[in-house]
């Protein structure tokens, strides 16, 4: 049954490729974690959607959000009406409830990739399949990645749009208006994240959807996230999902990516420092034994995504200034 599916794909008892069949089309089971909705017709809003989540493996408010998807195609409350790639990214980390298990798998989005391993060997498999799935739909290419954040926001829900020479259709700053989205952050530059791969090489309509605060499984809110769950549906059903005027979001924009460059690495700012917290001209945000200090200049700047505890080498926060909303 397809509501079985998360369950043994997460107690890693899920045995291999399988088919099934529901009232509106049905799903194959490519690979673990990896299950395709196919619809016996697709309609007239149908776009070919990626929906992931798992890419970080204690992000679980995406993952109990697309059990309760599942839930209600198999009792017949939501009809398939577009083809969709349901991934679920990073399962050893979602079994063991870490943001990864040996590298962050969301910086491995890149066909030049050389390093090998588990989660490098698992981005490969994503990679192939999202060019498979593109490559045998014809409709508009559309991907949500779905995650949660470490620190509190004072957004908690916002879009970060990867860097890219896709234009962003200004129905989207409507559909994520309508899904609650709070704030978007455009990257400035490329991320190698799996929603940027999706832009990057398939000019795919793609954001990385934080959706909330990390918490362990049965410790969501999901009430918060209704408003997502409808866009979601709509996109499975190929239905037009719901608008509304974007003009209560903030944009962002990232002006400098923050690294991690020594072992004597420290940020300057709280720890728990919740995402786009303002600070002014002179501040000191991080010093760093090889890259020195990092200090606010020019015009205040909101740190998102802060964490010391990163990789050497690795993005230890992105920050960011606010900007226009973008021209409709
Ligand atoms: O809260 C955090 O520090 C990280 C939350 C998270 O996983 N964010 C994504 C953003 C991806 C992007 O930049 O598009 C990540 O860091 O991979
Ligand atoms: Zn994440």
């Amino acid at each position: 049954m397809l509501s079985d599916w998360l369950n043994l794909t997460l107690d890693g008892s899920e045995s291999g490729a399988r088919e099934g069949r529901l009232a509106s089309g049905r799903y194959v089971i490519h690979r673990p974690g990896i299950l395709e909705l196919v619809p016996q017709e697709s309609r007239s809003h149908a776009n070919a959607c990626v929906i992931s989540a798992g890419i970080h493996g204690n992000e679980t408010a995406p993952i109990e959000l697309v059990g309760d998807l599942l839930a209600r195609l198999e009792a017949g409350l939501l009809a398939i009406g577009a083809p969709v790639l349901i991934i679920l990214g990073n399962l050893p980390a979602i079994r063991t409830g870490q943001r990864f298990c040996t590298t962050n798998l969301n910086r491995l989005f890149r066909r030049d990739l050389a390093e090998e391993g588990d989660e490098p060997q698992r981005a490969r498999e994503l990679m192939a399949t999202v060019d498979a799935f593109y490559g045998r739909h014809p409709q508009p290419r559309l991907h949500y990645d779905l995650h949660t954040a470490i620190r509190d926001s004072r957004y908690p829900r916002f879009a970060v749009e990867p860097f890219g020479d896709t234009a962003t259709r200004p129905e989207q700053w409507r559909w994520l208006a309508a899904a609650d989205i709070q704030a978007v952050l455009h990257q400035h530059q490329h991320s190698w994240t799996f929603s940027h791969y999706s832009k990057h090489y398939h000019q795919a309509q793609a954001f990385t959807l934080e959706l909330g605060k990390v918490r362990a499984f049965g410790d969501n809110d999901l009430a918060t996230l209704q408003p997502m769950r409808a866009l979601l549906e709509a996109l499975i059903a190929g239905t037009e999902p719901p608008a509304t005027d974007p003009g209560n979001m903030i944009f962002f924009r990232v002006a400098h990516e923050l690294m991690r460059e020594s072992e004597d690495f420290a940020l300057c700012v709280p720890d728990e420092t919740p995402n786009f917290t303002r600070f002014e001209v002179g501040t000191r945000l991080a010093r760093d034994g090889k890259a020195g200090d990092c200090i606010v200049s020019d015009a205040p700047l909101a740190v998102v995504f802060p964490n010391a505890n990163v990789e050497i080498g690795a993005r230890a926060a992105l920050l960011a200034r606010e900007t226009r909303p973008p021209d409709d």
